[in-house]
């Protein structure tokens, strides 16, 4: 694995609680730059509530709380002072199901950018363009940006919501199952963008499917029950695991 230091997010000793019950516990883990992390795990083991305590998206759930440590950059993301607008700007989030917002095209991309105070013609023109070009859409709806992003089919919409985030020039992109909704030739869509993407972003994928993260990972966490169980190269999970449980778990005897 990487060396520690040059890991921009680092969990020790993690917990997340739902009220009294711990979604996961003590969880520590570095993530590394522009690299893929898959998240594998049975369902309930607690994947999603780790990849939205990133970006806080469970801070929206009442009487939810944490201990230990959390660090973007090496800044404690669970302290008071983090501004949430700028942290989920840092951190963006592409989920199961594509959720564009009713709106053009142009305007799902723009909508962050302006927000952010960009008014300029131009340069919101370039930020879509760009955007669009990065999540591979651009050649499919460049005559069209005007139609609303409803139109566009399931894929397209997926691959939308992630040039919507790309727009906000983020560090780091977490994917909770973002092919799950999709059929098989979208879902190949977005994982040879993922591949793309990793050479300018720090990615985290949740995934239900062990070949997705065999395919598109190059770290895989195993989560069960809550724990970490194990954490290593890809292909150092898949070929030669060193927990009997990820090893169950790997080969289908369980989850
Ligand atoms: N909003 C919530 N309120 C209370 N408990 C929750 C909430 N969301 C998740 N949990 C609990 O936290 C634990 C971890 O759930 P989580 O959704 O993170 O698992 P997961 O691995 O992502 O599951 P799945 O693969 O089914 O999506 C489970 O015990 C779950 O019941």
């Amino acid at each position: 694995m990487a060396n520690k230091k040059e890991s921009i997010i680092r969990a020790k000793n993690f917990y997340f609680y739902y009220g009294s019950h711990a979604g996961v516990r003590d969880i520590t883990l570095d993530i590394f730059p522009r690299k893929v992390t898959a998240i594998i795990g049975p369902s309930g083991c607690g994947k999603s509530t780790f990849l939205r305590s990133i970006n806080r998206m469970n801070d929206l759930i009442p009487n939810c709380s944490t201990k230990g440590e959390l660090t973007v950059n090496g800044q404690q993301i669970y302290d008071n002072k983090i501004n949430l607008v700028n942290l989920r700007r840092q951190i963006g989030m592409v989920f199961q199901t594509p959720n564009p917002f009713a709106k053009s095209i142009y305007d799902n991309i723009a909508y962050g950018p302006r927000l952010k105070g960009v008014q300029k013609k131009s340069s919101l023109d370039e930020i879509v363009e760009t955007s669009l070009k990065q999540a591979a859409l651009w050649g499919e709806v460049k005559d069209d940006l005007a139609k609303s992003a409803l139109a566009l089919s399931g894929g397209q919409q997926q691959r939308l919501c992630i040039a919507r985030t790309i727009a906000n020039k983020p560090k780091v992109i977490l994917m909770d199952e973002p092919c799950s909704a999709l059929d098989p030739i979208a879902t190949g869509k977005i994982e040879d963008l993922v591949e793309e993407l990793k050479d300018y972003y720090t990615i985290i994928m949740v995934t239900h499917s062990m070949q997705q993260a065999a395919r598109v990972s190059q770290l895989t966490a195993f989560f069960c029950m809550g724990d970490l169980i194990e954490y290593d190269n890809t292909n150092k999970i898949f070929t030669n695991p060193q927990e009997k449980s990820t090893e169950d778990y790997i080969t289908g005897r369980f989850g």
